[in-house]
């Protein structure tokens, strides 16, 4: 297969450089027809509950595609199907005109080398210090000398602001220190597509902003595709190029964050400021409540009147 185009490591050492979330972008030059990912028909199943009932989407080069929508919308769940992971139950994802789910596993190990992944749930080794973490995916999948690694390793740190702290351990990192050694991880291969599952949860508001800057200037710097899902819509929305809400297992909404915060649909106005109240449901479906409370009271009278005669 053919390789997804290639980066310059040092690239990466321009993302120090300042550059304001908001100064660098024009929406107005999205491109969906100069796509990376293009998802077409997309369905998929688990167990009896369809999570997507044919979605599709479009994911411009170069750009910071957000993906949101309610929680269990199935946001995850698209990420690990466009890498792979998961196998869709009708529909395709191309990447870079290579059919996913039609590739050899050794052609999928190939096109994962050109991915970053930054999960929520993506730990660093802790019997690693934070170079070896860095270093981890340049010893897997090169060849490279190690006067090469290093210096490649010390540019993600410093890109990320942590030069400073290659020699410690994962115990010794904050929570959102450990994020950014995440992240130099997750670029230490120069990804032309990255995929960032929830950056932001759990962090203080301080952290959250240095790693709202950080996404947006790395990809600033080296111009790779990034997704980020996220429940952090005021955040996400100030560094994402193109936003698409996905709900029902649909696409809800899709445009620019200007566009999306002046969309008139209650459901989309409802989910982009926050709003409790509005026609998408607090609730998971569930029979009616009185009634619930009312079987169950029966169902433990029966029980008990049954262990009385018993
Ligand atoms: N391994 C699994 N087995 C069965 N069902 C799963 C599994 N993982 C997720 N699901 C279900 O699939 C649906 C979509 O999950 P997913 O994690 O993709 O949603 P999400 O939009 O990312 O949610 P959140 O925003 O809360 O993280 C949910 O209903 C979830 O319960």
């Amino acid at each position: 297969m053919t390789e997804l185009p290639g980066q310059a490591a040092t690239a990466t050492a321009a993302a120090g450089a300042d550059a304001s979330p908001s100064s660098r972008r024009g929406s107005a030059d999205i491109d969906l027809d100069d796509a990376l990912i293009r998802v077409e028909g997309l369905r998929f199943t688990r167990g009896e509950r369809e999570i997507f009932s044919g979605i599709d989407l479009k994911i411009p080069r170069g750009k910071i595609t957000a993906i949101m929508g309610p929680s269990g919308t199935g946001k995850t769940t698209l990420l690990k199907l466009i890498g792979g992971q998961l196998t869709p139950s009708d529909g395709r994802v191309d990447i870079a005109g290579h059919h996913v789910h039609a590739l050899s596993r050794r052609e999928l190990f190939r096109m994962r080398r050109r991915m970053g992944m930054l999960f929520q749930s993506g730990a660093l080794f802790s019997d690693l210090s934070v170079f070896e973490n860095v270093a981890f995916p340049l010893r897997v999948h090169t060849n490279l000398p190690e006067a090469m690694i290093r210096d490649i390793v010390l540019i993600k740190l410093e890109s990320v602001g942590l030069r400073g702290a290659r020699e410690l351990m994962p115990a010794e990192l904050s929570g959102g220190m450990t994020r950014r050694v995440a992240l130099a991880r997750a670029i230490a291969l120069d990804p032309d597509l990255i995929m960032y599952d929830e950056p932001f949860a759990g962090q203080d508001p301080i952290s959250m902003g240095v790693l709202v800057n950080l996404i947006r200037r790395l990809n600033d710097a080296l111009g790779m595709t990034a997704v980020v899902v996220s429940h952090d819509i005021k955040e996400t929305l100030t560094i994402a190029d193109y936003v698409y809400v996905i709900a029902d297992g649909k696409v809800m909404a899709q445009g620019t964050p200007q566009a999306l915060n002046a969309e008139a649909d209650p459901r989309v106005a409802q989910f982009i400021h926050g709003k409790p109240d509005g026609p998408v449901p607090f609730h998971y479906p569930a029979p009616d409540f009185a009634g619930d409370i009312l079987d169950g009271r029966e169902a433990a009278s029966g029980t008990s009147q049954r262990g009385q005669s018993a």
